[in-house]
């Protein structure tokens, strides 16, 4: 829907920020890895992996696997609103990307995208360095391909960050899901499941925990899945789960979300089970939002924000279902789903 109506301000914002993307240690062979612009400023993102001052104290997301496996694909749709079929222009990527996403005091985290091939004894890979400040590790799986090699690099990836750091939290996205059917779906889980547990048991280290995820970049799965990734790393999350239970149950709303309007990422729901159908609505109703808010919510010479704290919409579709947005703190939106339509006046 952003599509069709215009870009929301957000994606502009973005936009620069894929200006600062930095590059680090450079892995490529290609033209596009030695060939820096000693103009061209990137040498400022550069990082010093000796310096353990030079990165700021923010969880840091990592996004590995192999080669043409989607890293780069998720973070684009996820944080960039890149439309999925533009992913199939993305040129592979040849150094450590990072990234900070800084859209408010919960979303608040850096993506660090990494090329394929990366090479752990490369010297001038500081892996130690780097896991010691990771919250979450996603290991993207492109289920669309045979797996074995890519549960190998899971294996040698998460043992070797587990050393540096017990503390991450193993995400496993089984993904391109789009390409298979319901039963193949399933049957693929449980065989990379059971295979990568197989492994780690095999290598004594059962009590490591890897969660797994279904994903597609055409579908909200991938929004569903990173917000879990999320969520795990706000320290908050059970107070907010807390005041949205007590909302609910005095509001007479059926479900709540707490969302981040910029990646469309929910920071926290109710306690109630997410249905998926729900999710997407709420989804849908905020790029509706955004757009109309980005064509009528700009003065006439362009300035001021297109939403602000006075923001608010009420869409009521055709099955008694109420949809109410409002604004709570600067980025956030709760974003309610009401069952009855008596309920919203
Ligand atoms: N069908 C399908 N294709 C996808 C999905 N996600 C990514 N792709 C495609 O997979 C290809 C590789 O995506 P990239 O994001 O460049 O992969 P990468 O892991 O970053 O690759 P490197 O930079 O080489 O490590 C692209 O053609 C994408 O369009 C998905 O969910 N479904």
């Amino acid at each position: 829907m952003s599509q069709v109506l215009g870009k929301p301000q957000p994606e502009d914002e973005d936009d620069d920020e894929e200006d600062e993307l930095v590059g680090l240690a450079d892995y490529g062979d290609g033209p596009d890895s030695s060939d820096a612009d000693p103009d061209s400023g990137a040498e400022e993102g550069v990082l010093d992996f000796s310096d353990p001052f030079s990165t700021e104290v923010k969880p840091r997301i990592l996004l590995m696997g192999l080669r043409r496996s989607g890293k780069s694909s998720i973070q684009k749709v996820v944080f960039h609103k890149m439309s999925p079929n533009e992913t199939l222009f993305l040129e592979s990527t040849n150094k450590i990307c990072r990234e900070d996403v800084s859209n408010s005091s919960f979303v608040n985290f850096q993506i660090w995208d990494f090329p394929g091939q990366i090479d752990f004894f490369d010297p001038t890979f500081d892996y130690e360095m780097i896991f010691r400040g990771t919250g979450a590790l996603i290991f993207v799986i492109d289920s669309q391909d045979d797996y074995m090699e890519a549960l190998a690099r899971l294996h040698l990836t998460v043992t070797r960050a587990y050393k540096v750091n017990t503390d991450i939290n193993f995400e496993v996205f089984i993904h391109k899901v789009d390409g298979l059917s319901d039963d193949h779906k399933i049957e693929t889980q449980r065989d990379i499941h059971q295979r990568a547990n197989d492994d780690l048991a095999d290598a004594g280290l059962e009590k490591i925990h890897l969660s797994f995820y279904l994903t597609s970049i055409y579908d909200h799965s991938i929004f569903e899945a990173f917000s879990k990734v999320v969520q795990k790393l706000i320290p908050q999350l059970p107070t907010l789960e807390n005041l949205l239970n007590i909302f609910i149950s005095n509001s007479g709303i059926e479900k709540a979300f707490l969302f981040d309007v910029v990646s469309k990422i929910y920071i926290a729901t109710d306690s109630t089970p997410v249905d998926m159908q729900t999710y997407e609505l709420c989804c849908d109703m905020i790029d509706v939002v955004i757009d109309i808010s980005c064509i009528y919510g700009l003065k006439e010479d362009g300035a001021g924000t297109p939403y602000d704290k006075e923001s608010t919409a009420i869409i009521k579709l055709n099955n008694t279902t109420v949809l109410y947005l409002k604004e709570t703190d600067n980025c956030f939106y709760c974003l309610l789903n009401v069952g009855d339509q008596q309920h919203a006046s």
